[in-house]
């Protein structure tokens, strides 16, 4: 005897008679979470990968299906890549400027925009959502009329036909490029942060090998390069802890201490721990020190699917007590601003003041990494900044305060092969985007570094 199906329940709100809340429509819930994450960058300095990786986002990241989740990301870093064009276009369509209560209207406006312009996105989807999106939030749905009209305005007008340089950037972070490193550099920089950055490895062995085997490119300097996409632990070797992901000039620091068998390191400011797999790898007795218990959790995994080891300490770098080595490596925390092709939100995070504070920071971190080095020993010290502060100025000061005791030990151009360029005529180390040119632009570029190698007496 077959049974009737169970009538289905009517829900609460059909039960009382109220009226039923209008689907969503599709592909609004990947355009909100997008808005979301831009808009954890502008206002509350919250890093992109930060709420990628986060279980529980406030930007409701998490909560997406697959492809809503690679659909708000794209949205994301090309809202965030192209913020300076965006920010300007929506600008000079308010004469009032933006409303001050409108909540998250500039950047409702500015995902849509970058949607339409640079994501081949229908226009009429991008802002139909835009302006269903605005309706949907208690502070941008007074101003929805505005979202739909300045919109539309951007769209009919297309696509910017030229982009100057440094128009994707703020003002005052261009400004002093121009300042530190001349207007041609600073152009070129500027220029090479409009592609996002390969995918580069440093391999334990045999890079041409490695290159062959995923079908990329081997660079002078040694590492291994991609071109950008795809999942990493699926690639061949990822599972073997045959390589790891580092980008090539972030693999030069470590490099500068050449064969480090029977000696000690330390690794001060480590995890991830990139750099520690290197000095594990170059045969040093390393001691990997980082204040963050959780980031060096995910050191010893990464060093643990690599084979490497390394003595794992939770400490503070400016007050640890080590045995001194003959091998210590800062790589302080920085302002990022050389990794802003990798990572477009750092440049609309940072503040011009940040780098005097991150600045200060490094003095005192680069007083103690003297202590820990051992008479006749060396010390790397690096950041991923473009900014002379983090940088040549650190060193220039360290020598004039050690009276003698610290003396830098030059790097010669023939240790960067394929990258002299990178050599100053001080014998520091200072990457740029712009480095490392290629015909295909996705292989294209540095992350832009400074190192020094320092003796210590
Ligand atoms: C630039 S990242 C280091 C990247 C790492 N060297 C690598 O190659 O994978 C900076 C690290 O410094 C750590 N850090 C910041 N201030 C510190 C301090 N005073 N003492 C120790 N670690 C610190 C942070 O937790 C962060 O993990």
């Amino acid at each position: 005897m077959s049974r009737e199906p169970a009538p289905r329940r009517a829900g609460p709100r059909r039960a009382l008679g109220m009226p039923q809340k209008a689907p969503e429509p599709p592909g609004l819930a990947a355009r909100r979470v997008a808005v979301r994450l831009v808009e954890g960058v502008l206002s509350r300095a919250r890093p992109l990968d930060a709420a990628l990786e986060a279980e529980h986002d406030p930007s409701g990241f998490r909560s997406l299906d697959e492809r809503d989740r690679a659909l708000a990301r794209a949205i994301a870093g090309v809202t965030l890549r192209r913020f300076g064009t965006l920010r300007g276009l929506i600008a000079a369509r308010l004469d009032k400027g933006l409303p001050k209560k409108g909540g998250p209207l500039e950047a409702i406006m500015a995902t849509a925009a970058a949607q339409a312009l640079f994501m081949q996105i229908p226009a009429h989807t991008a802002v139909d959502l835009a302006v269903a999106g605005a309706r949907a939030d208690p502070d941008a749905r007074h101003f929805s009329g505005l979202v739909n009209a300045v919109l539309r305005g951007i769209v009919s007008a297309g696509a910017p036909e030229t982009v100057e340089d440094g128009q994707d950037l703020p003002p005052w972070l261009y400004a002093r490029w121009t300042r530190a490193h001349g207007p041609a550099r600073a152009a070129a920089i500027a220029r090479a942060l409009a592609t996002e950055a390969p995918l580069d490895f440093t391999v334990k062995s045999d890079a041409s090998g490695w290159a062959e085997r995923l079908g990329g490119l081997a660079l002078p300097t040694g590492s291994v390069r991609l071109a950008p996409g795809g999942r990493v632990a699926d690639l061949a070797g990822y599972g073997d802890g045959a390589w790891w992901v580092q980008d090539a000039a972030a693999a030069i620091p470590a490099r500068l201490f050449g064969d480090l068998r029977d000696k000690r390191a330390i690794d001060l400011c480590a995890a991830p721990g990139g750099k520690t797999a290197q000095l594990a790898l170059a045969g040093a007795e390393v001691v990997a020190v980082d204040k963050s218990a959780e980031r060096l959790r995910r050191l010893t995994d990464n060093l643990s699917r690599l084979g490497l080891s390394a003595t794992a300490r939770v400490g503070d770098a400016s007050a640890i007590s080590l045995e001194p080595a003959d091998a210590v490596l800062l790589d302080a925390p920085c302002s990022a601003t050389g990794t802003i092709r990798r990572h477009p939100d750092v440049a609309w995070m940072k503040r011009e003041s940040d780098i005097g504070t991150l600045a200060k920071l490094q003095t005192g971190l680069l007083d103690a990494a003297v202590r820990l080095v051992a008479p006749g020993g060396r010390l790397v010290y690096c950041t991923c900044s473009l900014e002379p502060e983090e940088g040549e100025r650190q060193i220039e000061a360290l020598v004039a305060r050690a009276q003698g005791r610290v003396t830098v030990d030059p790097v010669a151009p023939d240790e960067l092969p394929g990258l002299a360029d990178a050599v100053t005529a001080d014998g520091f180390v200072r990457t740029l985007p712009s480095h490392l040119p290629a015909d295909d632009v996705r292989l294209a570029g540095l992350d832009g570094f400074f190192a020094a190698r320092l003796r210590v007496d």
